[in-house]
């Protein structure tokens, strides 16, 4: 989870190819009237947000149901959000990507090739509700190269070896 910009496809997608588990993009479920809307420069309401988290959700279960580990890339922003992702699953985490908001805005400022635009990142913001200690969240920074991040959240992570 994270605002856009955050790194969580990077970091989910390298995440995913050190574990070997399958990576999704939570980007990839959101209904095409969300992506014009962010596209054009509008903020996403609840509303526009519930089918797209009931979507993933439902991918969640899907994956969960057949066994296959995942990491999944979702901005997840507020507490009512996650809940729709994790409530009732016990066998998920949330990773918390934290940082400041001139460092995102320089990454998306450099970023090529995406629908989302720089000038939503203060809403981004506003929305966000960091995790709290009851969501036992893995927090961490993202002033750091990607493998970094990467082997702290696998040594969070705590994994059992299979
Ligand atoms: N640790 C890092 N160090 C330097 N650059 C990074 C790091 N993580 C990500 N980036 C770069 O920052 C930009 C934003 O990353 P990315 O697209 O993964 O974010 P995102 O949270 O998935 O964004 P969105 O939610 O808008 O899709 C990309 O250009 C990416 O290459
Ligand atoms: O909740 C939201 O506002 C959206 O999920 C956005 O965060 C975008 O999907 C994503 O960040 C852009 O790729």
């Amino acid at each position: 989870m994270g605002v856009s910009g955050s790194g969580k496809s990077t970091i989910a997608d390298h995440l995913a190819k050190r574990l070997g588990w399958r990576y999704e993009d939570g980007d990839q479920f959101h209904p095409p009237g969300n992506v014009a809307k962010m596209s054009a420069g509008h903020p996403l309401t609840d509303g526009d947000r519930w089918p797209w988290l009931k979507a993933i959700a439902d991918e969640i279960d899907r994956l969960s149901a057949s066994g296959e580990r995942a990491v999944i890339a979702c901005s997840a922003l507020k507490r009512a959000y996650r809940d729709i992702l994790v409530h009732g699953r016990d066998d998920i985490r949330i990773v918390f990507l934290d940082g400041t908001q001139d460092l995102i805005a320089a990454r998306l400022a450099a970023r090529k090739r995406h629908f989302m635009p720089l000038g939503l990142l203060t809403s981004q913001f506003a929305t966000l509700e960091r995790p709290g200690a009851d969501e036992r969240p893995i927090i961490v920074s993202i002033d750091a190269p990607v493998e970094a991040i990467v082997d702290e959240i696998v040594s969070q992570l705590n994994l059992v070896p299979q």
